[in-house]
């Protein structure tokens, strides 16, 4: 699988606008996928105004499923969110039950990708939402990484600080435990200094609000990503 090798991703907030001029910036900076996401007035139209328009270039697209209503056939990956520590079982296993229920025999299970989430930052929006339980210590958050690979056996752990920049000592523990997940970490990059310090631990980092607020501070990351061994 592709995704297996992915070092740097952009993710566009199909909520928010993005000019012609800085999506053709986004998706010919070398980044290794577009991944469509975000928490809050997803949309169809939305996720297909950015099929449509980041089609027109190499780079590959996933979705990230928030909502039912707004996924469509076209996207190169589906990436599902499990949020572990979630305390509420909507978010991590009863919508996807009944998308299973509603849409089980059209699935192609091989363009799915599972994600377990481990949301720490109380005040991002995905938090909220999800009720996740953000006051957790290193022994809670490693404890959900080898639950993530080792019990649910999930190809993907995604460490997700939206808005504001991790703790760089959870990102390094988390990574000496995982052998055969990949870790994501998420959250606050804004400089290529940053992502170059996550990209020493994370398999893959993921850029997102950045893209709006300085677009070539976001272009920066890419780069600073892929020299990063
Ligand atoms: C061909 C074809 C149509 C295939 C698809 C078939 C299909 C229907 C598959 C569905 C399979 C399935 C099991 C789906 C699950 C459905 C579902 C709705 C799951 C719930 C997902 C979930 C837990 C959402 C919660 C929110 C969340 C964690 C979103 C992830 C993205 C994220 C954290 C974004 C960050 O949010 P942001 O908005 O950027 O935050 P800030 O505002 O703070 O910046
Ligand atoms: O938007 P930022 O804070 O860069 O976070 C990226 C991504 O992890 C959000 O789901
Ligand atoms: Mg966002």
């Amino acid at each position: 699988m592709e995704y297996l090798e992915w070092r740097h991703v952009f993710k566009l907030d199909p909520a928010k606008e993005i000019s012609d001029e800085a999506l053709e910036k986004i998706c010919e900076s070398g980044t290794d996928v577009i991944l469509v996401g975000g928490t809050d007035d997803i949309t169809l139209d939305g996720v297909l105004d950015l099929l449509v328009r980041v089609r027109r270039f190499e780079v590959p697209i996933a979705l990230e499923i928030s909502t039912i209503d707004s996924v469509t056939p076209g996207y190169d990956y589906y990436f599902i969110p499990t949020v572990l520590n979630s305390d509420d079982p909507k978010w991590i296993k009863n919508l996807h039950h009944e998308a299973i229920k509603e849409y089980g025999d059209i699935m192609v299970w091989d363009e799915l990708v599972a994600e377990g989430y481990c949301i720490l930052n109380p005040h991002s929006k995905a938090a909220e939402v999800t009720n996740a339980k953000t006051d957790l210590s290193l022994d809670d958050i490693v404890a959900y990484a080898r639950l993530a690979e080792n019990f649910f056996k999930l190809p993907v752990f995604y460490i997700e600080y939206s808005g504001t920049y991790g703790d760089i000592s959870v990102v390094s523990a988390v990574k000496q435990e995982l052998k055969n997940t990949r870790l994501f970490y998420g959250g606050g990059v804004t400089s290529a200094k940053q992502a170059a310090e996550m990209a020493k631990y994370a398999d893959t980092v993921v850029v997102g609000n950045i893209i709006y607020d300085d677009l070539k501070a976001a272009l920066a990351t890419v780069k600073a990503v892929k020299n990063t061994i």
